[in-house]
C-alpha cells in the first residue's frame, strides 16, 4: 500500500503545477478535476446522469461546461444537483486509481479535500498557496471565467487560511524553483519515514 497524500488548494493556487513537481519526483498522480474532465467526455459516466437532470446540458454526448456554468449562475440549487451526481463517481475513480497505483508516494490532487470527505484515509495533506491578489490575477489570465464565477466557486471552497491550518505540509507557490524544492523536501521526510518503519 502507498504512503497517500491529499494535495489541495483553492482554486488558482497551484495545484496542478505542483502536482507535476511531486510526479517529476516518482509519485502516481490523480486529479479529480482531470477526472471530471474524463467523466464529462464521449462516453463519460457523468453523462447519462447529468443529460437526466439538465437535458439542455449535455451535446453531442459529452458535457457543456460553459452551459452547466450559466445553469449553475441562474439556479442556486443547481451546483449541489450536479455535485450529488459528480462526487460519487469521482470517489470511485480514485478508489481504483489507488487500487492499482504502485509508486511509493501516491498524490490525490483534490480541490475540496477538506470540504468533502476526502481527507479521510490520506496519510499525510499538501495545501499550496499564494497571496489572494496573485491567485486572482492568475485566474482572470486563464479568461475562462468572469469575476463573478471566480467569487461563487471561491465562496464554496474553505478559505486558505483555514486550509493552511489544517494541512501537514504548505507549499508557497511564488515561483516554480521555490515549489520545486519545496516538493524535494517533503517528498525526501516522507521517504525517510517509509524506510524507517
Ligand atoms: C463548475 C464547472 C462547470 C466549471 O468548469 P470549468 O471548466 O470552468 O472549471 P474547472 O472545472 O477547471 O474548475 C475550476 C476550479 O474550480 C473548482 N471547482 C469546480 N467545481 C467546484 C465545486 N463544486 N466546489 C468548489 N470548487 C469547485 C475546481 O476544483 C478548480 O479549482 C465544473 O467545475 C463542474 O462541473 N463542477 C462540478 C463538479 C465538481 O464538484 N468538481 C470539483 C472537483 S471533484
Ligand atoms: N510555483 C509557481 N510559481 C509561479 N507560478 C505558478 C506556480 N504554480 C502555479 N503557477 C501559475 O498559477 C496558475 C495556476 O496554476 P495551476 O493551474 O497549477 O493551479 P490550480 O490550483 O491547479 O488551478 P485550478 O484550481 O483552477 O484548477 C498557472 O498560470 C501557473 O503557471
Amino acid at each position: 500500500m502507498s504512503f497517500l497524500i491529499g494535495l489541495t488548494g483553492s482554486i488558482g493556487m497551484g495545484k496542478s503545477t505542483t502536482a507535476k513537481l511531486f510526479a517529476a519526483e516518482g509519485c502516481d498522480v490523480w486529479d479529480a478535476d482531470a477526472a471530471v474532465h474524463r467523466m464529462y467526455g464521449i462516453g463519460g459516466s457523468a453523462v447519462v446522469p447529468l443529460s437526466g437532470v439538465f437535458p439542455e446540458a449535455t451535446r453531442d454526448g459529452s458535457v457543456s461546461r460553459d452551459v452547466l456554468k450559466k445553469i449553475i449562475a441562474e439556479d442556486p440549487t443547481a451546483l449541489p444537483r450536479i455535485e450529488a451526481i459528480v462526487h460519487p463517481l469521482v470517489a470511485d475513480d480514485r478508489q481504483a486509481f489507488v487500487a492499482n497505483a504502485i509508486s511509493d508516494i501516491v498524490v490525490l490532487d483534490i480541490p475540496l479535500l477538506f470540504e468533502g470527505r476526502g481527507s479521510q484515509g490520506v496519510d499525510a495533506t499538501v495545501v499550496v498557496t499564494a497571496p489572494a491578489e496573485i491567485q486572482r490575477a492568475r485566474v482572470m489570465s486563464r479568461g475562462t471565467m468572469t469575476e463573478a464565477q471566480f467569487e461563487m466557486i471561491l465562496s464554496k471552497q474553505l478559505p486558505d487560511a483555514e486550509k493552511r491550518q489544517r494541512a501537514t505540509y504548505v507549499v508557497l507557490t511564488d515561483t516554480v524553483e521555490h515549489a520545486k524544492a519545496q516538493v524535494a523536501a517533503i517528498v525526501s521526510t516522507i521517504r525517510q519515514g517509509l524506510s524507517n518503519a
